[in-house]
């Protein structure tokens, strides 16, 4: 690794302070595999390659964490969305993990895992910084997926192509086991949000992109 940016970032306090949470989840789509990318990136030497060469102050429970104590007896569809108890329980466990690193200061990085997890680390991170600093959070979402189905949009039923929809509100649920337990604090603008790198976008979405207002640039943009 090269040196460390040497920029004091305006919101952290000391842009040392690193907390890492670590999720070995794939419920949040049928193939499993990305679970195993947390562990693989930490024994590749990632934490101390933070620690030692970017010279920074690194905070980690020091697991992966699978969750797999949340699984629950009986998972039945619900919306359309498949395992959405399971997917909406660890959630919330990562969105509190997120919250208490960011609202000590420390940048987050979270490792997964599928997309679902953005649910976990756009809300905890959006908690902690309306607390910590009384502002809305922005998110530049690096992707060729928008993530943006509602239940009733996804052709898939997969959530982990629904996070961003939760996240602003687009899609809500109030049965409090099924992201029920989002709370207004929890939440992203439309107006704050912009994506980049989009190339597979699905019919449902698009609308929603459109009439939302939501600034993309896809592909086709970046290779102009
Ligand atoms: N995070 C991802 N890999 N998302 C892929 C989503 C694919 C598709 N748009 C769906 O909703 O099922």
């Amino acid at each position: 690794m090269s040196a460390a940016p040497q920029i004091q970032p305006k919101f952290l306090p000391d842009r040392h302070d690193v907390g890492i949470v670590a999720v070995g989840f794939s419920g949040g789509q049928p193939k499993a595999g990305v679970d195993a990318a947390p562990m693989a990136l930490i024994e590749a030497g990632l934490v101390q390659q933070l620690e030692e060469d970017l010279g920074l102050n690194v905070t980690f429970d020091g697991q992966v964490h699978s969750y797999s104590e949340l699984l629950p007896a009986d998972d039945p569809p619900h919306r359309n969305m498949k395992r959405p108890r399971f997917v909406s329980a660890v959630t919330q466990q990562v969105s509190d993990q997120v919250y208490q690193h960011a609202k000590e200061g420390r940048l987050v990085l979270t490792l997964g895992g599928d997309h679902s997890i953005g649910i976990g680390t756009v809300s905890g991170t959006a908690r902690a910084i309306r607390e910590r600093l009384g502002r809305e959070i922005a998110v530049i979402w690096v992707d060729a997926h928008a993530d943006l189905n509602t239940p009733e949009t996804s052709e898939s039923g997969n959530i982990h192509g629904m996070p961003v929809a939760f996240l602003t509100g687009l899609a809500t649920e109030k049965q409090k086991d099924i992201f029920g337990w989002l709370e207004p604090h929890h939440l992203l603008s439309t107006k704050k949000l912009v994506y980049i790198g989009l190339r597979d976008i699905d019919k449902g979405e698009k609308v929603l992109l459109r009439q939302h207002g939501i600034k993309a640039f896809s592909m086709h943009d970046i290779d102009r």
